[in-house]
């Protein structure tokens, strides 16, 4: 696992969007060879979405061929409400890129049959031949998606009915009224974000040190969901400095030290 520490949320998302435009250029997708992009939701990308619209704007980066998979979904929330993952993904990125709608895969939380959803996406995502890179945010008890503390590191796509430690975490959404939070999601599993080619993770603000510290300093543990990513052949957390502060120095000097060539952002894109 790579630890890419940047100062500030502001480069955090300039080096993750910079990043993504680079992954994407050199794949080189066409219609019939997209580039697969996993997608999260969370206060934690939005600069990162802003960044791309604009690198999109300046033909930089060109999302017309490339495939979309969100995370997850909150069960029973009209599509259209304004807090549900599908208003929060046109409304923050899709409705301000060249993408295709048809290319747009977000898991269907209002699905007659949820368990049957599940298996669709799953089954979708393998059709395309898997997800080339996963992007994603961690909940402050190191939840990836909607894996909260205690999901199976090989679990798939399903239904996960969300810790109190979330609800009252995305409260913030929904007039900090923990009663107007749903209490179920679809999400897709450990094991799904496992399988993608590549992982990156945004981690930014002190409220996430300690999720970073397990998930980079802990053991495995199906209680920080994060940590599974240590397994990852591919997998990088960019955070700021704010995130690190439950880092043991010794870990915070050593990858700063040896990315120290790899963390400005407008290297990336050749
Ligand atoms: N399901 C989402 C996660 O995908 C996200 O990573 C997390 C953190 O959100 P934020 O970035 O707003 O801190 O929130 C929710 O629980």
């Amino acid at each position: 696992m790579r630890l890419i520490i940047q100062p500030d949320y502001e480069n955090v998302s300039r080096w993750a969007a910079n990043y993504v435009a680079a992954r994407i250029n050199e794949f080189n997708p066409t219609a019939g060879k997209p580039f697969i992009l996993g997608l999260p939701t969370g206060s934690s990308p939005l600069k990162m979405y802003k960044n791309l619209i604009e690198l999109n704007k300046k033909g930089v980066v060109s999302f017309k061929n490339v495939v979309t998979f969100n995370m997850d979904e909150y069960i029973g929330l009209p599509k259209n409400h304004p807090e549900s993952y599908h208003s929060f993904m046109w409304n923050n990125f899709f409705n301000h890129i060249d993408i295709n709608p048809d290319n747009v895969n977000i898991l269907n939380g209002n699905a007659e049959d949820p368990i049957k959803e599940c298996e669709r996406y799953e089954e979708k995502i393998k059709s395309v031949g898997g997800i080339d890179l996963f992007l994603g945010g961690i909940g402050p008890d190191g939840h990836i998606a909607f894996n909260e503390p205690g999901s199976s590191l090989t679990s798939r796509t399903r239904v996960k009915t969300l810790t109190q430690d979330t609800i009252i975490a995305n409260s913030r959404f929904f007039n900090n009224d923990v009663n107007l939070v749903p209490k179920t999601a679809l999400t897709v599993g450990v094991g799904t974000v496992m399988d993608a080619k590549s992982v990156l993770i945004i981690v930014n603000g002190h409220n996430k040190a300690r999720a970073l510290q397990h998930g980079v300093e802990g053991g495995i543990s199906q209680m920080w969901t994060i940590s599974a990513l240590q397994m990852h052949k591919h997998s990088i957390i960019v955070c700021d400095e704010a995130a690190t502060a439950e880092l043991k120095v010794q870990t915070y000097k050593y990858f700063k030290d040896i990315e120290k060539d790899n963390i400005n952002p407008d290297t990336l894109i050749k």
